[in-house]
């Protein structure tokens, strides 16, 4: 039997290279059970290195990542992952897509899971003919047909309209305070990080450069309090650019 809850995530010390190229450099971070946690920071920091490290698809150069006190050996059975790309077998249709997620294949399992995307009326449909949306909550429901505890989300939902991404956003939240999973999300989307998660992390030059809980009420409104966190984030990506911006021109004017 799987434990309830999310899984409690410990990450010791972690350093990621590739070649002489360091990405990740002493990475410390601590997550609870069932805890929401956003990852920003600036195209090529490193949030998907890390991602992938916790997920057990890539190896750290060194240092530890604990998943439940025990150090991380390939995937976890109580992960899954949900990309940027749907990654949807065009074959299969999408309930049969849905049951590569359930263990035992069991098709009442993958029933359920599409209809807790709303999407049980497109079982027998074939993922080409739906919509990009639609087929994000395919994907989240194989995701959610293994019984997550926890939920590893790199950008799902950067393809998206933003009127299909507010309504993802807004299931994804559901589904979250009704199964308590553990959820790290990797975003370029501050307000959508500001909209979701407990604590928000910022990673830069490789190390976390900002560790912000966000104190909001659920569901967030888009009042002064999200506003401030909102800038608060921006304000520390802005500064960094600003910085890189000037550094390259006085590089390139030799001052
Ligand atoms: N397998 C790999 N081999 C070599 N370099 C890699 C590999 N994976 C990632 N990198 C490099 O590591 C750095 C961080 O990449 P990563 O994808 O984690 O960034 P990111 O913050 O997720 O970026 P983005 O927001 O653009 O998706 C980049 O410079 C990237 O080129």
């Amino acid at each position: 039997m799987s434990k309830a809850g999310g899984i409690q995530l410990h990450i010791r010390n972690v350093n990621k290279s590739f070649g002489t190229t360091s990405v990740l450099s002493g990475i410390d971070l601590n997550i609870k059970q069932g805890e929401f946690v956003a990852i920003v920071g600036r195209s090529g920091c490193g949030k998907s290195t890390l991602l992938r490290l916790i997920a057990g698809l890539d190896e750290a150069t060194s240092g530890a990542i604990l998943l439940d006190a025990q150090g991380i050996q390939g995937i976890h059975k109580d992960t899954r992952v949900l990309f940027q790309e749907h990654r949807l077998l065009p074959w299969k249709k999408n309930i049969d897509n849905v049951r590569i997620g359930v263990k035992s294949g069991d098709k009442e399992i993958a029933y359920k899971a599409l209809q807790q995307v709303g999407l049980e009326h497109k079982k027998d449909d074939w993922p080409a003919v739906l919509s990009g949306g639609q087929r994000q909550r395919v994907a989240l429901a194989r995701a959610l047909a293994g019984n997550p505890r926890l939920l590893l989300l790199d950008e799902p939902l950067g393809a998206l309209d933003a009127l299909t991404r507010i309504e993802m956003q807004q299931l994804i939240e559901q589904l979250w305070l009704e199964k308590q999973f553990t959820v790290l999300l990797v975003t370029h989307d501050v307000s959508e990080a500001v909209a979701l998660a407990d604590r928000v992390i910022l990673i830069e030059d490789g190390k976390i450069g900002l560790d912000l809980k966000i104190s909001l009420a659920r569901p967030r409104e888009h009042d002064s309090g999200f506003a401030y966190f909102e800038k608060i984030i921006l304000d520390r990506l802005l500064v960094k650019q600003h910085y890189e911006t000037a550094k390259t021109a006085a590089e390139a004017f030799s001052i």
